[in-house]
Order: C-alpha cells, then structure tokens, then sequence
C-alpha cells in the first residue's frame, strides 16, 4: 500500500431541538479532526501496530489503544465487515478534538462517523454517506447526532422499518460490533462480524435561517447519553406525543424562514417527551429554560436541552451575551458552573487529501 496523509474533519451536532427526539440534529462548528498518515510496508517487514496521538477535549481519558479507542474500533469494524482484518502497518493518527464529552453535543457521534470515515478511506472502500450511515447506526442506534454529523446542517432523519431478518441484523448487541480485542489482537484478528443491513437509516436537510446562531451553555460537569436515556419512560400519553408532533412540525420550516419568528419558534421548541424527565439530572434545567424568553431576552429563538444535556442550547440572531450572562447566573444559584459558546450551523463532515 502507498504512503499517503489525509484529514477527516467532523463536526459537533446538537440533537433533538426540543420537540425532535431522535429525529433531528443540527451541526455547529466545534469540531474531531484527524491528521491520518499511512507508510508503505515493504515485502516481508513485520506489522507495526497503530500510533494515535491525541489534544484537546477528553485526552486525559481518551484511550490510545487503537483496539480500545471508539474511533478506531468503529473502523475496524467497517474494515472486518468487508474481509480486511488488521488496520495497515505503521499507520499513525493525530486526533484534535473540540467537542467535550458527555456534554449533549455529540461527541460520541462524532467519534463513530469519523470512525465510518477512517475505515471507508483505509479500505479504499468507496462507501457512498447513505452506507456509511448504516454502519455508524450499528453503533449509536439512534440517528440524530450520527446523520447531522455526516451530512450536515438541519436535518431530520429515520430508521426503516426492516423485515424480521434485518431486524435481527440490526439489533445484535454492541458488544459483537465493537468486541472486546484481546490485548495481543494484531495483523489478523477475526470474527464474523455482524454486516449492516442495507438502508437502515433515511434523512432529509431542512432549510436553515443563515441570521440564527447557537448560545452552546454548558455545565461543568458531564452527564452519559446512556444515563439520561435510562430515566424516559417508554410509554407516552398521547397528549403528550401530539403536544411534540405540533412543534415539530411547525419548527422544521421555522427555522428556515428569514427573519425567523421569535413567537413561533419559542413555543415550537418546547417538549414534553425528554426534558421533563432529564432535569433531575440538570439541576437549573427547567429555570434556565423557562425564564430565559424572547421578552425577556431580545434576540432569543427559543431555548432547550442540546442532545441528552447537560447543555443548554439558545437558538438566536443577537443577545448573545445577556442570554448566555443570565442562563451562568440562574446555573451558579444551583450551584452549577458553565461555560459558553457561541457556534454557527457548518456543513457536515469531510475527507481531504493533505
Ligand atoms: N473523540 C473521541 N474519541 C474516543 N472516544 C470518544 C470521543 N468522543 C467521545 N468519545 C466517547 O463517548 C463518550 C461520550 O458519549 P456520550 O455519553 O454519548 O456523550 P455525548 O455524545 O453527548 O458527548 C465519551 O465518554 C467517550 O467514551
Ligand atoms: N436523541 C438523543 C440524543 C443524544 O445526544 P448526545 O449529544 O447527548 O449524545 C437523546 O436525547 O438521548
């Protein structure tokens, strides 16, 4: 194989928008970017595992075993499903993330499409974005972060229903996607690994208000997408349900029309079918988002829990300082601290060769 350089550069994505849990996802401008570099192997020199190397967001608890890391895994998996088993000798990777973990804003998804990413180059395998979809949604099963991520922009997206079979493909669990490799796994580590199903995931890019920026407000302290997902109920009444599928509705093409309407999109991003049931874990979560309004703050979209949280996400065109200044206060009198930022909607991932 020839030596080459190449960079895959992903973007965060906040998930669900209030009313879309996941089903929609928005890209910002925080980025997971990784420099890759591939040496030839001359005929007959034995298998150098590979480097990773890695700044910035989560390096003090990122594992560096390409076996262990989630990016790497995930491109080991893309790679075994199509009969290529080790990654190349003397690969060498230099990670540089922007996106905090555990924070609601999608840092594991970002994690899995750049492993899809690394594994598609890698292989030389051509996958077009819709396959690649499939296999990150074996890995993070729902598809808001992972399709916003990949493509870009406002996007809404869904899973196919698949015949029994599918189904079955689809379901098996993590562990038998991303095993566990033996601390000596190598050149040529195999297992059947479980192949995606053709299609599972659909989406569509809405139209996006180039006047609306994100207020990113994050606490500082982390919260697990799988801790936060434990605490919904899985039933829903249906008030409820058709409370969500109203704002839904009308906040897909809200958010497309300049200049956008504070008052529709206010109460188009509340939600009944996760926050109520997260803000046990967000303390400030309901004052944040209840006192912080268009009236009270010029400029504000509306306001919700960005991803499974603990960030706040503040949709606005002006009041960036007031809105993200009042949420710290209200946060401080709970006895949270934040940080903020202020994030532009980007395009989704890319693939350049350097
Ligand atoms: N760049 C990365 N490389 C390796 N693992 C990552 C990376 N980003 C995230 N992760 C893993 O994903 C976890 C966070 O995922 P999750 O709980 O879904 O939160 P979120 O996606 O909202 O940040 C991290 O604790 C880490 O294990
Ligand atoms: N729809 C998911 C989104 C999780 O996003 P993350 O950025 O917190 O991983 C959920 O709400 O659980």
């Amino acid at each position: 194989m020839s030596a080459r350089t190449f960079t895959l550069r992903v973007p965060a994505t906040s998930a669900n928008i209030g009313p879309g849990f996941d089903v929609v996802g928005l890209s910002l401008s925080l980025y997971l970017t990784l420099v890759v570099s591939e040496s030839s192997r001359s005929p007959g020199a034995s298998y150098v595992p590979p480097k990773l190397r890695y700044t910035g967001e989560g390096a003090a608890e990122v594992p560096l075993d390409a076996y262990k890391n989630l990016t790497t895994r995930v491109a080991l998996y893309l790679l075994r499903c199509h009969d290529i088993r080790s990654f190349p000798s003397g690969l060498t990777i230099d990670v540089h993330n922007e996106i905090p973990f555990g924070r609601g804003l999608g840092s594991s998804g970002a994690a899995v499409i750049a492993g899809v990413l690394l594994g598609n180059e890698l292989g030389r395998l051509n996958l077009p974005h819709e396959r690649l979809l499939d296999f990150a949604l074996m890995v993070e099963r729902h598809p808001d972060n992972v399709t916003a991520a990949l493509v870009g922009g406002f996007v809404g997206s869904y899973l196919r229903e698949l015949d029994s079979a599918a189904t079955e493909a689809a379901s098996v669990p993590l562990s038998e996607v991303l095993p566990e490799y033996p601390p000596d796994a190598g050149e040529d580590w195999g297992l059947n690994p479980p192949v995606p199903p053709l299609g599972i995931g659909h989406f569509v890019r809405f139209a996006w208000s180039e006047s609306i920026k994100a207020v990113a407000i994050i606490p500082r302290f982390e919260l697990s997408t799988a801790t936060a997902r434990e605490v919904l109920p899985t039933h829903y009444s249906r008030k409820d349900l058709v409370f969500n599928l109203q704002r839904l509705a009308v906040l897909t093409t809200a958010l497309g029309q300049s200049p956008p309407d504070p008052e529709l999109i206010y109460e188009a991003m509340k939600d009944r079918i996760h926050q109520p049931y997260r803000k046990a874990l967000i303390p400030g979560l309901p004052e944040v988002t209840s006192s912080i309004t268009p009236t009270t703050h010029p400029g504000l979209l509306g306001i919700c829990l960005s991803g499974a949280g603990p960030t706040i996400l503040a949709l606005a065109t002006h009041g960036f300082d007031a809105i993200a200044d009042d949420a710290r206060a209200i946060f401080k009198e709970k006895g949270v601290e934040i940080d903020w930022k202020l994030l532009t909607v980007v395009g989704g991932c890319s693939v350049e060769s350097t």
